[in-house]
C-alpha cells in the first residue's frame, strides 16, 4: 500500500517537474520569440529610416541641380540676345558646375545635340545626339521635366548620370538642352552616413536596374542590372509601392538580408527616370547577438532541466532508500513485539497459551458463559509418569513430548476453545460453552475429554523413540454462576487427582462449583 503510494507520489512528482519545466521552457521560448521579433522590427524600422533620409537628402540635391539647370535655361536668352558675349556662357558654366557640389559637367547642347557650351571646353562642338538621354527627350520634349539617364560608366570607372533640361521653341521642337552630369561619388558620404553597422550596406540604383553606387565600395558590382526575375530590387519595382521592405537573397552579394528600398521619384521635379535607394543588412548578422542569447537560453533551459530532474532522481532515491529502512526498522519493531507478545502471553515450549492467557480468556468465557446461560468446561490434564521419561531418555526427549502432547490437545478442539500449558507437565483445556444444560454439557465435556485422553494414549516419536504416555484429567464445569476462576482450576485440579488416584489414564468430574 505505502509502496502504490510512494510510485503514484513518484509519478505525480515527475508529472508536476515536467509541467513546470515546459512552462519554463515555453516562457523562455516565448521571450526569445519577442525578442527576435523585436530585433526585426527595430532593424526594418532602421533601414525604412536610413532609406528614407537618404531618400530626401537625394531630392534636396537633384532640386539644387534641377535649380541650376534652370537658371542655366533662363540665361541662354540673355546669351543668343547678345551672340558677342556667347564665349562668357562657358565661364557662367563653370561658376555654376563649381558652385554646385556633386555635378562634374555641365554642357548646354543645341537641337541636333552639339555642345555650344560646357564648364569643360574641350567639350564643346561635341555632338550628343547619340546619348539615351538625347535619344529620350527628344521622344516628348517637355521643358516642365526633369529627365534622368540611365548610369553610365565615366572614364574614371565610376558611374554617372545626367539630369536634363530642354526648352523648346513655340512649335514645341527642341530649341536647347542643359544636362548636368552628376558624379554619384558625391552621394557617397550621404549613403556612408546612414550605414549604422558594419553589414549594413547602401545602394542606389537607377528605376530600370542599372546599379550606380554601392557602399561599402564594390566596384565590381557597379553596372550591374538589378532587373532580374525574382530579384529583391524587381519585386520592389513591381510592387509600385515607393517604399519596401524585404527579405531574401540579395543578388550581388547573395546573402540572405532585409531590405528597405525607396524609389525616388519626387513629383514636384516632374522627374523622368527615377531612382532607387537601397539600406540592407545581412539578417544573419543582425541576429547573431540575438542567435547567442537563444543558444544561452536552450543552454539555461537544458541545465535547469538536468539539475531539476537530477535532484527529483536523487531525492525519491534517498526517500525511497529512507523508507526502506523506516519499513525495514518497522518490521524489525513489529517482529520484536510479537516476540515481547509470544513471550509474556504463549509457553515458549509448546508455543500454547500459558497460565497468564488462559486465565485471561478464562474470565471472559465466565462472563459469556453466565451472560449466556452456556456452560464452559475446563478440563485439567496431568501425564502420567512423565518423570520416568525425563530420568530415563533425558530432557530433551521430555521436551518433545510436551511439543506433541500439545498439539495433539490443539487438534482434538474447536477454534473457540483453548489448550493451554499450566506448568511442567500440566495442561488445561478450557471448552466454551458446551450447552444451556448441565447434564447435557457434562456429557458433551466427558466426550471430549475421552476424546483426549485416546489422542495422547497413542504412540509418540520422540526423536526415534517410540514412547507411550498416557494423561489423567479433571473436568469442571464454570459458568452457571460467576464464581473466582482459582476454584474452577481447584475443582479441576482435585477431579485430576481423583482420576489418577482411580489407576491414571482416565478423567474424573468435579463437584459442581
Ligand atoms: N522435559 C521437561 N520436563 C519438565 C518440564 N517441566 C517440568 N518437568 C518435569 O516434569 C516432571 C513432573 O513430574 P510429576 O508430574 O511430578 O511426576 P510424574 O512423573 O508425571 O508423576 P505423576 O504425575 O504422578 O504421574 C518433573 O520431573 C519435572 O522436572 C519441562 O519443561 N520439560
Amino acid at each position: 500500500m505505502r509502496f502504490s503510494v510512494t510510485i503514484t507520489n513518484n509519478r505525480t512528482q515527475w508529472l508536476l517537474l515536467s509541467v513546470v519545466l515546459i512552462s519554463f521552457a515555453s516562457l523562455i521560448a516565448a521571450s526569445l520569440f519577442y525578442e527576435r521579433s523585436r530585433v526585426i522590427e527595430e532593424q526594418r524600422q532602421r533601414l525604412i529610416t536610413k532609406a528614407r533620409v537618404v531618400d530626401e537628402n537625394i531630392v534636396r540635391q537633384l532640386e539644387g541641380v534641377r535649380n541650376g539647370l534652370q537658371s542655366i535655361l533662363a540665361d541662354l536668352e540673355y546669351f543668343d540676345h547678345f551672340k558677342a558675349r556667347q564665349h562668357l556662357l562657358g565661364l557662367r558654366l563653370k561658376a555654376l558646375s563649381d558652385a554646385m557640389p556633386g555635378v562634374r559637367t555641365l554642357n548646354v547642347l543645341d537641337a541636333s545635340g552639339t555642345v555650344i557650351a560646357s564648364n569643360r571646353a574641350e567639350l564643346a562642338g561635341k555632338n550628343f545626339a547619340d546619348r539615351q538621354y538625347f535619344t529620350m527627350l527628344t521622344q516628348t520634349p517637355d521643358p516642365g521635366d526633369l529627365y534622368l539617364s540611365q548610369p553610365f560608366a565615366s572614364v574614371l570607372g565610376a558611374y554617372s548620370m545626367n539630369l536634363v533640361q530642354v526648352s523648346t521653341n513655340e512649335g514645341g521642337a527642341i530649341e536647347r538642352v542643359v544636362t548636368a552630369t552628376l558624379d554619384p561619388e558625391f552621394f557617397q558620404v550621404l549613403l556612408s552616413s546612414v550605414r549604422f553597422a558594419d553589414d549594413v550596406w547602401v545602394a542606389l540604383a537607377h528605376v530600370k536596374g542599372v546599379l550606380a553606387l554601392h557602399l561599402p565600395e564594390r566596384r565590381d558590382l557597379l553596372g550591374v542590372d538589378l532587373n532580374t526575375p525574382g530579384s529583391l530590387f524587381r519585386q520592389h519595382v513591381d510592387g509600385a509601392e515607393p517604399s519596401s521592405f524585404l527579405t531574401g537573397p540579395v543578388k550581388t552579394t547573395g546573402e540572405n538580408a532585409w531590405m528597405a528600398q525607396r524609389t525616388i521619384t519626387a513629383p514636384h521635379l516632374r522627374m523622368r527616370g527615377a531612382l532607387v535607394v537601397a539600406a540592407a543588412r545581412s539578417a544573419d548578422r543582425a541576429l547573431e547577438p540575438w542567435d547567442q542569447i537563444a543558444k544561452l537560453g536552450l543552454g539555461v533551459v537544458a541545465l535547469v532541466s538536468l539539475i531539476s530532474a537530477v535532484t527529483l532522481w536523487q531525492t525519491q532515491r534517498n526517500r525511497a532508500r529512507a523508507m526502506a529502512v523506516l519499513a525495514h526498522e518497522e518490521a524489525l519493531r513489529h517482529q520484536a513485539e510479537q516476540e515481547v507478545r509470544q513471550m509474556a502471553f504463549y509457553d515458549a515450549l509448546t508455543h500454547l497459551p500459558n497460565r497468564r492467557l488462559l486465565l485471561d480468556r478464562m474470565s471472559q468465557q465466565q462472563a459469556a458463559s453466565v451472560r449466556h446461560g452456556r456452560y464452559s468446561a475446563l478440563l485439567f490434564l496431568d501425564l502420567d509418569g512423565f518423570k520416568q521419561l525425563n530420568d530415563r531418555h533425558g530432557h530433551d526427549r521430555g521436551d518433545r513430548l510436551l511439543e506433541q502432547v500439545a498439539q495433539r490437545l490443539q487438534g482434538e478442539i474447536r477454534q473457540e476453545d483453548t489448550a493451554a500449558r499450566w506448568a511442567g507437565d500440566e495442561f488445561i483445556v478450557m471448552l466454551s460453552e458446551l450447552s444451556g444444560d448441565a447434564e447435557d454439557a457434562s456429557q458433551r465435556a466427558a466426550q471430549v475429554a475421552a476424546k483426549i485422553l485416546a489422542s495422547l494414549a497413542r504412540e509418540y516419536d520422540l526423536d526415534g523413540l517410540a514412547y507411550r504416555c498416557t494423561a489423567s484429567m479433571g473436568v469442571a464445569l464454570f459458568g452457571g454462576e460467576k464464581e473466582p476462576l482459582d476454584e474452577i482450576i481447584k475443582r479441576a485440579d482435585k477431579a485430576m487427582y481423583q482420576a489418577k488416584a482411580s489407576g491414571r489414564n482416565a478423567f474424573a468430574s468435579a463437584a459442581p462449583g
